[in-house]
């Protein structure tokens, strides 16, 4: 389970452990291939920030003193919980702008300390901020501006590690919010039963992060998000705890743990959940289908999300992000299927996912027996998962060497998709040149619903080390300002937090936006949890 060293060992400065799969080789190659295929140049890497010479500012308010097994001003502990894990965050942390820590870090044992230090904070007007695994990409975890917060403590719930109970004859498990992914699923094991919610980021994500950010699963279709798996949620906020009961299912009024999914810190802070498991899958089957035209393939992705044949994976990949995962010469779409079963045999139902996608003009790529067998996986799936691991890890190297390089998402009907894909790669492109002049925006699917898909896109345009920051956020801009206009959501599963708050305010309606307000005065009536995350502070509220 992740103690309190083995968060240390990860970077202050990035994603993952400091010894992360990656080496220099790795990056080079890959910076070479950008350079032959793109024209786009990196930069001699910067240096590691060095945690000696980073200057941080002092707390500014002292804490009671018998707290002090439990809470820190520690520096390196600070320097850890500065931001998250996006683009800006990566830039920051390389250009070594460590100027607005926590004033202190807490790591509460209890609901008692939790309710100890609510308590404190509305009598100091403190901010607190709920952290998971601080994998947030919207700055969802970064402490509010200095000018504008009295203080703030950041608070990091892994000592809430355990599953507590599971019931095997509902296959529900009663755990605890701040246990991250490997130790649930670890826990999970020798009840021969599974949560199988494997975000991107399940390695350094918790599930209290999940449930506070309505995390996606890396299942494409049925159970994707976290929502689907919440039984019941017990939260404790500053005017004291809200325990949901368990219900299969339950008709009465508007659901009480669904006002908490998505809720992102700002409601309470989640303790416990009770989650829906599964039996872990006996049967996997694997095939590749390669489309000459990207329409087919996003046809073939509508009719499978529309044929109840629901595979667990269908991730279609538009030939340019292919070409950059190693699969294949960048000529084809690529869409990668996957079929799972705990109870029968999946190599029937692979076929017929392979009919329908080889009869929207899709070419079978696989082996003839890893369409025919099952437990036989296909190697594109392998070097998919593979890439999957790395890649965030080579973000960071990446803007290390100048280079810009993030991702946005969303979800639309099916109805709608061709239009807003056209006009958001536009949108892209044409900010790109104008900013950057060279780069390019490749795009995926990562969901499928039987209504629509959830395109995610990647960016990688040159920096030049100075201003990349703001050219992000002008590309980021023309993005998200189509995604809004043309009918879609501001995100399908990287959450709100800062960055989104914008867009998500003119996506929602404003009578909604005031009833969340209200509902976040009523258990938080000093504003203490999570200034700006979400809503705005309630001094910009008239803006
Ligand atoms: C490389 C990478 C890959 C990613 N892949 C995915 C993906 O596949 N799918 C996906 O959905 N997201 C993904 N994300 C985004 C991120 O991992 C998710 O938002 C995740 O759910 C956050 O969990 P966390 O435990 O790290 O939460 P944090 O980042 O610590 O917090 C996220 C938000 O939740 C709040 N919060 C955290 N814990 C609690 C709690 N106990 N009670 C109340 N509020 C709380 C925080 O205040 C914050 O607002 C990815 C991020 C990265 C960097």
């Amino acid at each position: 389970m992740q103690t309190v060293e083995d968060f240390l060992r990860r970077k202050f400065w990035g994603w993952g452990y400091q010894a992360g799969p990656l080496d220099d080789t790795l990056t080079d190659t890959f910076v070479d291939f950008l350079r032959t295929t793109t024209g786009m140049e990196a930069s001699p890497p910067l240096a590691l920030p060095d945690r000696e010479s980073i200057p941080l500012p002092d707390p500014r308010f002292p804490l009671p003193s018998a707290w002090e097994n439990w809470i820190t001003s520690d520096k390196e502990i600070r320097l850890h919980h500065c931001f998250g894990k996006s683009y800006r965050d990566s830039w920051r942390c390389a250009h070594g702008q460590f100027d607005n820590p926590p004033d202190y870090v807490a790591f509460p044992n209890d609901e008692e300390q939790l309710s100890e230090l609510m308590v404190f904070a509305r009598n100091n007007r403190i901010s607190l901020i709920p952290y998971g695994g601080g994998s947030s990409v919207v700055g969802g975890i970064e402490p509010p501006k200095r000018t504008s917060s009295g203080g703030v403590i950041t608070v990091n719930m892994l000592h809430f590690n355990k599953v507590l109970e599971v019931d095997t004859q509902s296959r529900c498990a009663r755990i605890q919010a701040g246990t991250y992914g490997p130790d649930l699923e670890q826990q999970l094991k020798p009840h021969g039963l599974t949560l199988r919610h494997f975000p991107q980021s399940f390695e350094f994500s918790t599930l209290g992060g999940w449930i506070a950010t309505r995390a996606g699963g890396h299942f494409a279709t049925q159970y994707t998000h976290i929502d689907d798996f919440v039984e019941s949620v017990r939260v404790v906020t500053p005017r004291g705890v809200i325990q949901t009961r368990r219900l299969p299912g339950s008709g009465a009024g508007p659901s009480e743990e669904r006002l908490f999914l998505g809720s992102e810190g700002t409601l309470g802070i989640i303790t416990e959940a009770w989650v829906r498991l599964q039996s872990a899958p006996e049967y996997k089957a694997s095939a590749t289908v390669g489309f000459k035209a990207f329409e087919h393939g996003v046809e073939a992705c509508r009719q499978l999300s529309q044929s109840g044949l629901h595979p667990t994976n269908a991730r279609f990949i538009g030939r340019g992000e292919a070409l950059f995962m190693g699969l294949g010469d960048g000529n084809l779409d690529i869409l990668i299927l996957g079929c799972e079963s705990s109870t029968f045999p999946v190599t029937q139902k692979l076929k017929d996912c392979l009919s329908i996608a080889t009869a929207c003009g899709g070419i079978n790529l696989s082996e003839p027996a890893a369409s025919g067998i099952d437990n036989q996986r296909d190697d594109k799936a392998d070097t998919w998962k593979q890439a999957f691991i790395t890649v965030p890890y080579l973000r960071d190297e990446l803007v290390r060497r100048g280079l810009i390089v993030e991702t946005f998402e969303t979800a639309i009907t099916w109805d709608k998709f061709e239009h807003f894909n056209a006009r958001i790669l536009a949108a892209a492109e044409h900010a790109i040149e104008r900013l950057c002049g060279k780069g390019f925006v490749t795009c995926r699917f990562t969901h499928l619903y039987p209504d629509g898909p959830a395109p995610y896109y990647t960016v990688m345009a040159q920096g030049n080390g100075t201003d990349d920051l703001q050219r992000w956020d002008e590309i980021k801009r023309a993005v998200s300002d189509v995604i809004i206009n043309e009918g879609g959501t501001i995100t399908h599963h990287h959450a709100v937090g800062k960055d989104h708050r914008e867009h998500y305010l003119r996506q929602a309606s404003p009578l909604f936006i005031s009833m969340l307000e209200n509902a976040k005065t009523s258990v938080d009536p000093e504003q203490i949890l999570n200034p700006g995350v979400l809503l705005k502070s309630p001094e910009s509220r008239t803006n």
